[in-house]
């Protein structure tokens, strides 16, 4: 199987879990951090689900799953325990819906990557299902490499990004600040707790493009 990796708009959209357990509360943290709109269908939920819902950042429908949970869906997981509950919640979705069943790759129409965020930075790895421990694996790898000074640093490449549109017209010296920003002084700066020298130095950089003769 070839995936197409696409980076989804959740907000506000409504997405539908069946099932309550253990992968279902995986995957609600996932979907809760896009900011959807979730609805969980289950007879039982973990104590995580029930503390979402009293905390009003999900809804859940105490009960077996029917056709008529997903029918306004964007987004639809099945992660019960049984395979067969997992394939009638597959029967009632149209064929535009986005599904993900938690016991039958083969039927979903995207899967879920393990995730790293540092801020604005967001890395999805996948073994296209061969292995979701590997992908476990190389994620904790990562994440050392990437510490959380990238938080920061990525606020600082959004505004200086920002900065240089708003200045530089001429796309050529726009295209060399870019690549300038890449220089590792500024994550330098960033880790030493000096984000002010970050944009003195970025200011005099720009003033010397802008002022350069050609
Ligand atoms: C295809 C996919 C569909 C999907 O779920 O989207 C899928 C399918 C299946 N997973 C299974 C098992 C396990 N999955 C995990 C963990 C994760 N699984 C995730 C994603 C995916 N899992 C998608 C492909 C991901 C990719 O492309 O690599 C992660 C990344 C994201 C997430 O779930 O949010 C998350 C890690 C998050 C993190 O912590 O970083 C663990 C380990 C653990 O629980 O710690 C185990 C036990 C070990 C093992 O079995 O390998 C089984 C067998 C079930 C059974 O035996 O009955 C199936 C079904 C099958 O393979 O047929
Ligand atoms: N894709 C993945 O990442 C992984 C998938 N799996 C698969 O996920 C399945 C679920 O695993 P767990 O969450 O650990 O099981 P679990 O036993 O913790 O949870 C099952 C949930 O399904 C609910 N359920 C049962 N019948 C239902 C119905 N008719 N309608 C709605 N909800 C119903 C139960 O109330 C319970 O909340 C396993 O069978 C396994 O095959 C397991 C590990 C990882």
């Amino acid at each position: 199987m070839v995936y197409y990796p696409v980076m989804l708009n959740l907000e506000n959209k409504n997405c539908v879990v069946v099932g309550g357990g253990k992968v279902a509360t995986r995957k609600i943290a996932s979907l809760m951090q896009a900011k959807a709109n979730i609805t969980v269908v289950s007879p039982e939920f973990t104590k995580e689900i029930l503390q979402w819902n009293e905390a009003n950042l999900l809804s859940i429908k105490k009960k077996p799953f029917d056709t008529d949970d997903v029918k306004d869906a964007f987004l639809v997981v099945a992660a019960t325990n049984s395979s067969q509950i997992n394939l009638q919640v597959f029967d009632a979705l149209n064929p535009n819906q986005l599904i993900n069943i938690v016991d039958h790759p083969e039927l979903c129409n995207f899967i879920v990557p393990t995730t790293i965020h540092r801020g604005k930075l967001t890395i999805a790895i996948s073994t296209s299902g061969s292995s979701p421990l590997l992908a476990k694996k190389i994620k904790l790898d990562l994440e050392e490499i990437l510490d959380d000074s990238y938080e920061q640093y990525l606020n600082f490449l959004d505004e200086a990004r920002k900065e240089i549109k708003m200045k530089i017209i001429d796309i050529r010296r726009r295209r060399e600040l870019f690549e300038h920003l890449l220089d590792p002084i500024y994550l330098e700066y960033i880790r030493a707790g000096n984000i002010a020298k970050c944009k003195t130095h970025l200011r005099e950089v720009i003033r010397k493009v802008e002022g350069r003769l050609e």
